[in-house]
């Protein structure tokens, strides 16, 4: 990839998509392409050939795609498989035919085992059953490093796929029934802050683990990956930490200076008990991630002051 490379980020005003776009910005990459949903709909397949087509793409960065937490994933399956294998395959069949030299498939760890032995290996993919919260969600995306394996095998097309740990950071979804907990908790605690509500109602039991990685890092580790790697196996992206829910929540609460109660409403579900990674491939191929988890809080916290909340403290 060079700085006149013209690269496609899909997905650019979002969480993901935009911290890459901003990523290869500050890297002096020049020539970069971005659309909304509104201007180019990823589920549009004549649409999706029109513009490889007319745009001459050489790299794409696959960032769009149907995301949310764990409410929204069980209770719209349909949506969240349907949508992200119809993005997925229009994109990479595209990029297949127009013939783009690489192409970033963004998959998620939910894609391994719910029970899986962790730190969470590669080579766990497929090897027991999935959690049921985002099982369809999880079938799609396993859909997609496939696609993107097999176009490989029998095409010789350079696609790779990444598989990032929970992430956070500016233009994450704030709404509190799709969003991921992260974005979720700062919210909640803003809001009962500011209107003096005595408790904050969180979900499930409080005792699922979950590994946070900032969205400064993620994009520095998926320019990383287009730039130095290429090959079939999967790659994880993470910090190699994680934190109980309960102990999240007391972070966020203090970030806030949030004094009330913290209760969990048990009829929520909880989910994968814990999904860590095991980042050693990425290490070793010289990406560590830089951000703790207090810093990206605290960046993360002030950002949504400044952009999101109605009421600034
Ligand atoms: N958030 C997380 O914690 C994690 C995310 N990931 C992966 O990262 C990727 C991006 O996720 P994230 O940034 O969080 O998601 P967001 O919901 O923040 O952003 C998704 C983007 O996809 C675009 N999009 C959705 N549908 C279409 C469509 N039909 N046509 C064109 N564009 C569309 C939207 O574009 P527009 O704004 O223009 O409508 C939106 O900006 C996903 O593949 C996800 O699986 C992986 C691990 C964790
Ligand atoms: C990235 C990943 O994200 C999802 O999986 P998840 O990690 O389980 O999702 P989550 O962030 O929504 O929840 C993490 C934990 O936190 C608890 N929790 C407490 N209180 C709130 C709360 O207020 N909101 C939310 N959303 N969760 C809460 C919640 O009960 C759970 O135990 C999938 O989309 C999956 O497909 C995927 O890839």
């Amino acid at each position: 990839m060079n700085k006149n490379s013209r690269i496609y980020v899909a997905g650019h005003r979002g969480l993901v998509g935009s911290a890459i776009l901003n990523k290869l910005q500050e890297k002096g990459y020049t020539n970069l392409v971005y659309k909304t949903s509104t201007e180019l709909d990823l589920e549009n397949s004549n649409q999706v050939k029109d513009f490889f087509e007319n745009e001459s793409i050489e790299y794409v960065v696959l960032a769009a795609a149907k995301v949310g937490g764990i409410v929204a994933n069980n209770d719209y399956p349909a949506d969240f498989i349907r949508d992200n294998i119809i993005i997925q395959t229009n994109v990479i069949d595209a990029a297949y035919k127009n013939n783009v030299e690489k192409l970033l498939f963004l998959g998620s760890t939910c894609i391994y085992p719910k029970l899986a032995k962790q730190p969470l290996k590669e080579e766990y993919l497929l090897t027991g059953e999935l959690e049921p919260t985002n099982e369809p969600y999880a079938i799609a995306k396993i859909a997609g490093i496939k696609m993107c394996e097999s176009y490989n095998r029998q095409y010789g097309t350079n696609f790779i796929s990444a598989m990032p740990t929970n992430l956070y950071g500016p233009n994450d979804n704030f709404d509190l029934e799709t969003s991921h907990v992260l974005p979720a908790l700062i919210r909640k605690f803003h809001e009962a802050k500011v209107s003096g509500k005595d408790h904050v109602e969180l979900w499930g039991s409080g005792a699922p683990k979950r590994e946070f990685l900032h969205t400064n890092d993620l994009s520095e580790a998926c320019v990383f990956l287009m730039e130095n790697y290429s090959g079939n196996e999967i790659i994880n992206i993470g910090i190699g930490e994680d934190i109980a829910i309960k102990d999240l929540a007391v972070k966020v609460k203090d970030i806030v200076g949030y004094n009330g109660q913290i209760i969990y409403d048990a009829s929520k579900p909880d989910g994968t008990p814990r999904k860590l990674v095991d980042v050693t491939k990425i290490n070793e191929l010289g990406w560590y991630a830089k951000t703790s988890l207090d810093e990206g809080l605290d960046e993360t916290y002030k950002w949504y002051q400044k952009n999101v909340a109605s009421v600034k403290l």
